[in-house]
């Protein structure tokens, strides 16, 4: 999706899949000059920039702070970061799975205009889906202040939804930050069983990927609800309905849907336990060069 005016600097803490995708999405639209931090080598088209450390910043000073390393990194990466937030008074957005809005802040020294949202891989095509929470004292209109930047971002790589209370944010998180790694693992799946049911793997191949992304594209292009499209394939004692009767039980999928999406935000939940036990903890000692 293509945004009218160009997009802020920014810093990107945490240039991996997630960030990737997104920079990907934000290239596409027009960028301006950014960085991308992350320890290992990374190409960035000019004038952007990637270093291999914060501590390699200098004077850039970006409008727009974007975090997103594992969040077991970041009890590490957000001390390092406060000083950089807090005397460029950036917007900070943290895609960080489970870390809450009030332990970004408190980590990052207070004050701090905190957005946390939860994009997913199709950012890179434009084609995502980040679902945003902004706390109150934001503001709540979307269309000026923080809210707008960070909608102007997201909204570079798909569409995005804001939600109004943080706690939505772990069961949404389960349903489409992980959603993708659901679908892909359906096509592993059906690709696998074309090849155990005698198929060439190339054919198993293309058959499994193009059934899901035109599947998709249906979903996508029409607004007919998901359960009419599956009951246009089904014809009544016809193929699929055999196989929507194994997989349709209460104790197929119904079932394993329920209790992934409940394992998935019951975890995105103690993330941010595990933060604050984190940064709670003595810090390490420094090792020095003597030693
Ligand atoms: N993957 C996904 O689909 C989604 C992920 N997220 C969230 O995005 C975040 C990143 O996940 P993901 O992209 O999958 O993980 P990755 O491991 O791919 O990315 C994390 C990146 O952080 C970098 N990094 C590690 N330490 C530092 C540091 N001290 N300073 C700067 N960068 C550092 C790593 O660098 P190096 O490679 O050099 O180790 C790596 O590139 C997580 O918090 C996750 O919850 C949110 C939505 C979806
Ligand atoms: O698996 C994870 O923790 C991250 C969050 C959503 C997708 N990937």
């Amino acid at each position: 999706m293509s945004t009218s005016k160009p997009l802020p600097s920014l810093l990107l803490v945490g240039a991996g899949k997630m960030g990737m995708a997104m920079f990907e999405g934000w290239l596409a639209d027009g960028l301006a000059p950014s960085v991308a931090v992350r320890p290992s080598p990374l190409d960035l088209p000019a004038p952007h920039r990637h270093l291999a450390s914060l501590a390699e910043l200098g004077g850039f000073r970006p409008q727009v702070v974007v975090i997103a390393v594992k969040p077991q990194k970041a009890a590490q990466v957000l001390p390092e970061l406060a000083p950089i937030v807090q005397s460029s008074g950036a917007l900070v957005i943290s895609v960080m799975a489970g870390i809450d809005t009030a332990s970004l802040d408190r980590a990052l020294g207070g004050g701090v205009s905190c957005i946390r949202a939860m994009p997913n891989t199709p950012a890179a095509i434009g084609r995502g889906v980040s679902l945003a929470y902004a706390p109150l004292g934001l503001g709540d209109d979307v269309r000026r202040g923080p809210r707008a930047l960070a909608t102007r971002l997201l909204a570079a790589c798909g569409d995005v939804v804001w939600l109004e209370e943080e706690a939505q944010m772990d069961p949404a998180t389960a349903i489409s930050g992980c959603g993708p790694a659901y679908v892909f693992l359906l096509a592993e799946l059906l690709e696998a069983a074309a090849v155990a049911h005698g198929l060439p793997a190339p054919i198993a191949r293309q058959l499994a990927r193009r059934t899901i992304s035109g599947s998709g594209g249906l979903l996508d292009l029409r607004s007919t609800d998901a359960a009419e499209l599956r009951r246009a394939v089904t014809s009544p004692n016809g193929v699929t309905e055999r196989a929507l009767a194994v997989l349709m039980q209460p104790r197929a999928w119904p079932a394993a849907i329920d209790a992934a999406i409940d394992a998935a935000a019951r975890r995105s939940a103690e993330l941010a336990d595990e933060l604050s036990r984190a940064l709670a903890a003595p810090s390490p000692r420094r090792v020095t060069r003597d030693e």
